[in-house]
């Protein structure tokens, strides 16, 4: 099916665009009445992820509502621990809660390689429903978590401000460690081919917590996996957003991806120098600048996309919209960036 809109993956592969592609992360979610309104009639969020057409429903929501140049599949990086063995509960207005958590070489042990087609089925099924909807009207974003922040999930049982446990069996057990990262990074391979061929036009990785970590551990725990992951995925276009690893940069240049992910931190200019011409840059407006008036926002999006100059660039947000943000105020930084980047 040919795209009507391609300018996401013209950016990626660093080809002209007549302007700049924009979405945003967690653009399908608690900011739309129109998603809350889907998620009040079920059980709960994992209702919402599990049901095909329900998941497809709520990620065409902001291609239809916000004008974005890409819908991501609505779905969880928590899938992948849950297929594995380790289940989680989404707890309202809290986050995610693991029953299990994984401690010792007998909990690693029993945590399998999932087959995608087998536990994953209710996602490929999900995007290919959102394709034959979507109809060629915008490309379609699959994705996974990088095979640290997995880990960090698994192992703290939750979300946390540290992740200590986490990092604390980074030093006691590495070996335990690599082979819990194996059977993430294995899965995560599977599962993200298995997105492919379901349909994904575009796959992004969310190294969410790839900040907490020191550089030597960044290296040794989550980088190689996540290049082992481009390694594998060759003959489509790949995001790495790691959230807090501006250390990371020097290594990310060297990665088989096209794009990379700039939180809000993070120093344009210099990233550009590091990771060199050869990538495409994508992010990183503060959501917080949001919270401005119009005007506010109109200037702050403006001051964003002179910074990355256009060329090779992704708009998008320096980390996920928070659900307290005004829709009109997304759409105003959407307009804006389509209006100022045509050239
Ligand atoms: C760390 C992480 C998670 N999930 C995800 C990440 C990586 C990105 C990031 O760093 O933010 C990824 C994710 N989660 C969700 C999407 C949907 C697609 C999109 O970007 O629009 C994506 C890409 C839906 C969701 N995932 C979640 C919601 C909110 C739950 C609800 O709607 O009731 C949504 C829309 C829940 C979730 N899921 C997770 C947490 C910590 C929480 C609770 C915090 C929160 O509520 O925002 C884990």
């Amino acid at each position: 099916m040919q795209l009507k809109n391609d300018l996401l993956l013209r950016a990626a592969l660093g080809q002209p665009t007549e302007r700049t592609p924009v979405w945003l992360m967690r653009q399908a979610g608690r900011i739309l009445p129109e998603y809350r309104a889907v998620r009040e009639r079920l059980s709960g969020f994992k209702e919402l992820v599990e049901t095909p057409e329900l998941a497809a429903e709520v990620t065409i929501q902001p291609v239809d509502l916000l004008d974005v140049d890409a819908a991501i599949i609505f779905s969880d990086i928590l899938v992948v621990p849950e297929a594995m063995g380790c289940t989680y509960e989404m707890i309202e207005k809290r986050g995610p809660i693991f029953p299990k958590t994984v401690k010792t070489a007998a909990d690693v042990a029993s945590m399998r390689i999932a087959d995608p087609h087998e536990h994953l089925g209710y996602v490929l099924d999900a995007i290919k429903v959102t394709k034959r909807e979507l109809n060629g009207r915008v490309p379609l974003i699959g994705f996974a978590g990088a095979p640290w922040t997995i880990f960090a999930y698994m192992v703290e049982g939750s979300g946390s401000k540290t992740f200590s446990h986490a990092r604390k069996m980074l030093y006691e057990d590495p070996e335990l460690s690599h082979t819990l990262l194996q059977k993430i990074t294995a899965t995560t391979i599977a599962y993200l081919q298995a997105q492919v061929e379901a349909g994904a036009d575009l796959i992004q990785i969310f190294d969410s917590w790839a900040g907490i970590l020191p550089p030597a551990h960044y290296k040794e725990f989550s980088y190689r996996y996540i290049s082992e992951i481009c390694k594998a995925l060759p003959n489509i276009p790949v995001t790495i957003f790691a959230k807090g690893a501006f250390f990371a940069m020097a290594d990310f240049a060297q990665l088989d991806c096209q794009v990379i992910g700039l939180d809000w931190n993070m120093n344009v200019q210099e990233t550009r120098q590091i990771i060199g011409d050869n990538k495409t840059l994508q992010g990183n407006l503060d959501p917080c600048a949001l919270y401005n008036d119009f005007a506010g926002v109109e200037r702050e999006t403006k001051k964003m996309l002179d910074a990355f100059g256009g060329d090779r660039h992704i708009a998008n947000l320096g980390h996920g919209v928070y659900p307290d943000t005004d829709p009109e105020k997304v759409k105003c930084f959407i307009q804006t960036v389509k209006e100022y980047s045509q050239r």
